[in-house]
């Protein structure tokens, strides 16, 4: 009857949808995946981990069951926990943009198959089972996964086992068609790969970085910077490009951006109640009676993101282009709802001054 046949059209209109979607994923910068999220039954992971593995043709280079490979990718895309910001949509966001961006011209014939699998799959991984609060956090509750790794990159350390652990998951080694010596070098880069996100080592990657663009720059043969011999050099550059892609919210189209901002600020907010209840310190960011969003954006972008992504995008010219350009139009338009927000707490000024003079430079951390 028409209801049911309305019913039909329209379930086939949103498949149609979410395989272009799906699609635009091999080459665009800033797909929609909360709509992919929507669109998949909240699967985003596995629908574009399949898409993107098959893509690269990474399956049948290693003789990888397709089934295999989808039942790993399902269990852990279970295994993330539905929190605002660190969940599985975050994951396929930090896979899809570390696609995009080892696909740049100055990475052409520098990655071996073995190194391209492993950073993606390390992408997909990096947060398994998040539980939506920081390392301090762990740290000072004492809790059990702190005491399990010593306070060392709790929580990268958790991710990147469980995700090991999965394999041993019935049907789901995507890693029993690798030889001894594949094994042990792709393990070796997951574990540098997803252990490199903690942002403790984020200054060492701009340092990194810098060292790796000055050689360049001193270096007479400037096309070739990255010598494919040099495995070192190819893993610290694979650790950097998915630590970008962890910290590319701000690079995004502003909609999306913003999304991602509310969703983190949220994630913060909640571990501010716990630590409230718990009589504990507030933490920077986390106190939603108190933080002002677009100066903590505006922090967040001037301390953290922009001189990783300078840096990186010196180093990757000229893809990188129209990506920065995405972050400097995001940077002015925050810049502008500060001095909207500014306008909106002068009105209810109490006429003591001095509280006017705060830049609101609580939330920055040095
Ligand atoms: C969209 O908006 C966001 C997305 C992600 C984050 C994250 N933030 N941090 C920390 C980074 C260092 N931080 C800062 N350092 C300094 N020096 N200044 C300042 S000003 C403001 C912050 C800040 C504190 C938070 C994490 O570890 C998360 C886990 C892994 C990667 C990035 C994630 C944050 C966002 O917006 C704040
Ligand atoms: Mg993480």
């Amino acid at each position: 009857n028409d209801v049911e046949r309305l019913r039909l059209t329209r379930k086939l209109n949103m498949n149609i949808f979410l395989a272009q979607l799906i699609e635009s994923t091999n080459d665009t910068w800033g797909v929609d995946l909360f709509e992919v999220d929507a669109l998949s039954n909240h699967r985003p992971l596995t629908h574009v981990a399949l898409h993107l593995f098959k893509q690269r043709n990474i399956l049948k280079q290693f003789q990888i069951r397709e089934l295999t490979f989808f039942k790993f990718i399902s269990a852990i895309e279970a295994k993330y926990r539905n929190n605002p910001y660190h969940n599985n949509i975050h994951a396929t966001d930090v896979l899809q943009a570390s696609h995009h961006m080892l696909n740049f011209s100055v990475f052409k014939n520098v990655f071996t198959e073995l190194e391209v699998f492993a950073a993606l799959f390390a992408a997909a991984v990096h947060d398994v089972d998040h539980p939506g609060v920081t390392n301090q956090y762990l740290i000072n509750t004492n809790s059990d996964l702190a005491i399990l790794y010593n306070d060392e990159s709790v929580l990268e350390n958790h991710h990147v086992t469980l995700a090991f652990q999965t394999l041993s998951t019935e049907g789901c080694d995507v890693l029993s068609t690798l030889n001894r010596k594949q094994h042990q070098m792709f393990r070796k880069m997951v574990i540098s790969v997803v252990l490199a996100t903690d942002m403790s080592k984020h200054i060492q990657h701009i340092g990194h970085l810098k060292t790796m663009v000055e050689i360049r720059r001193l270096s007479s043969s400037a096309s070739s910077i990255i010598d494919p011999e040099n495995a070192e050099d190819k893993l610290q550059i694979l650790q950097s490009l998915v630590h970008c892609s962890d910290l590319s919210n701000p690079l995004k189209p502003l909609n999306l951006y913003l999304q991602w901002t509310d969703r983190i600020m949220e994630e913060f907010f909640r571990q501010g109640d716990l630590e409230k209840s718990l009589n504990l310190e507030v933490s920077p960011l986390c106190d939603r009676e108190n933080s002002n969003i677009c100066k903590s954006q505006m922090g967040f972008i001037d301390y953290v993101v922009h001189p990783l992504w300078e840096i990186w995008s010196r180093l990757t010219q000229p893809d990188c282009q129209p990506i920065m350009d995405i972050l400097e139009s995001n940077r002015v338009w925050i810049a502008s709802q500060v001095l909207t927000e500014d306008d909106k707490h002068d009105g209810d000024d109490d006429g003591d001054d001095d509280k006017d003079d705060d830049d609101g430079d609580d939330d920055v951390i040095r």
